[in-house]
């Protein structure tokens, strides 16, 4: 079954998250540093008549890369294009997607991380100097020919910036880390939102949802869906902190945000561990999860609130962990 508090896209999302989609940077909410920073960068390029450097973009799921792909092109009064490092796996993908590129288009590569290496270097000098080399014919008489490419932008996003080549890294002038949003944040989204799908809602409703959205825009809109049905069918329409709390009890969503698979985590460290470090991918075994799954989606969140530290042995729980789960905190442990 779908984890419901999955940060990753599910098929329920779809239809909505393009209605919810800020579209200029003003409306797109927190983030202020990236924003900032995103700002002086579009209005020099702007000025000066070019092209925006090439912008890489890193961060846990569902906090909005694809968006700001979306605005950056929208500011730069440009054409965004979307693919993924999956879906290109050869060069001559590639090849035709940066030469169908017009001067100024922002072309958004998601999972750039997830890119095979013939792929990422025709990258390199397309990155670089607007330019790639392509092999015509075969055998003796092949030649290499110098194809010359718009002066575009590149938005790669990536949840492991980590696993990201070195010369790729390098070749990216802008590079932004999306953080875990604060409640209040998140409260100001799921306003917006509500007010988009028309879903009345008060304000400690709101900040309610805020707080349970695991630091997460997209939970958050999701979230705002699954209450607004309940409101609907059990009470008059209306989200009130006491709707919001009771929805969000019974789909599982505790009052820090997390779900029963992070409880199972926190749990499982607890009883099998004793909160003492231990190696990602015996926690993995544990648990009967991903090692990857869980240090892109799960970890983030529970290391940014303080229930999970990582140690050089491995990954420990926290005084608070013991304390949100209500198990007693062994003295011997911390
Ligand atoms: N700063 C924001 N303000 C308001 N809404 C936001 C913001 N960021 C994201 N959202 C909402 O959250 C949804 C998910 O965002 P988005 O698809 O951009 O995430 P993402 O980081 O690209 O995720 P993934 O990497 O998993 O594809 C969007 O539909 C958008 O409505």
């Amino acid at each position: 079954m779908d984890r419901m508090i999955s940060t990753e896209l599910m098929e329920e999302d779809i239809a909505v998250e393009g209605s919810l989609r800020p579209q200029n940077l003003t409306e797109y909410i927190g983030q202020e540093k990236v924003k900032k920073n995103l700002r002086v960068f579009i209005e020099a390029a702007k000025m000066r008549g070019e092209a925006l450097d090439h912008v890489l973009l890193y961060g846990p799921p569902g906090l909005g890369k694809t968006t700001l792909a979306g605005i950056i092109a929208n500011e730069m009064d440009s054409n965004l294009k979307i693919t993924s490092g999956p879906a290109i796996e050869k060069p001559g993908e590639i090849a035709a997607v940066l030469n169908g590129l017009s001067d100024g288009d922002v072309l958004f590569i998601d999972e750039i991380h997830r890119l095979n290496r013939q792929v990422e270097e025709v990258l390199y000098p397309a990155m670089e100097d607007f330019s790639i080399d392509i092999m015509i014919g075969k055998g003796a008489s092949a030649k290499s020919i110098r194809l010359d490419l718009p002066h575009f932008t590149l938005v790669g996003a990536t949840t492991r910036a980590g696993m990201l080549t070195a010369p790729l890294r390098d070749r990216f002038g802008v590079v932004n880390r999306l953080e875990f949003y604060t409640d209040e944040e998140l409260k100001v989204i799921v306003e917006r939102s509500a007010e988009l799908l028309g879903v009345k809602i008060d304000e400690a409703g709101a900040m309610e949802l805020g707080k349970r959205s695991r630091g997460t825009p997209r939970l958050a809109n999701r979230l705002l869906k699954r209450v607004r049905d309940f409101a609907q069918v059990r009470y008059d329409g209306m989200i009130t902190y006491e709707v919001a709390q009771t929805a969000l009890d019974l789909l599982e969503v505790d009052s820090m945000g997390l779900d029963a698979t992070d409880r199972n985590l926190l749990e499982t460290m607890i009883e099998k561990f004793m909160g003492r470090p231990v190696g990602l991918d015996t926690l993995a075994a544990a648990i009967g999860e991903d090692s990857g799954t869980i240090e892109d989606v799960y970890e983030p969140f529970l290391i940014q609130r303080g229930l999970i530290k990582r140690t050089p042995r491995g990954r420990a729980l926290t005084v608070l962990a013991y304390e949100h789960l209500g198990y007693p905190v062994p003295e011997e442990v911390f």
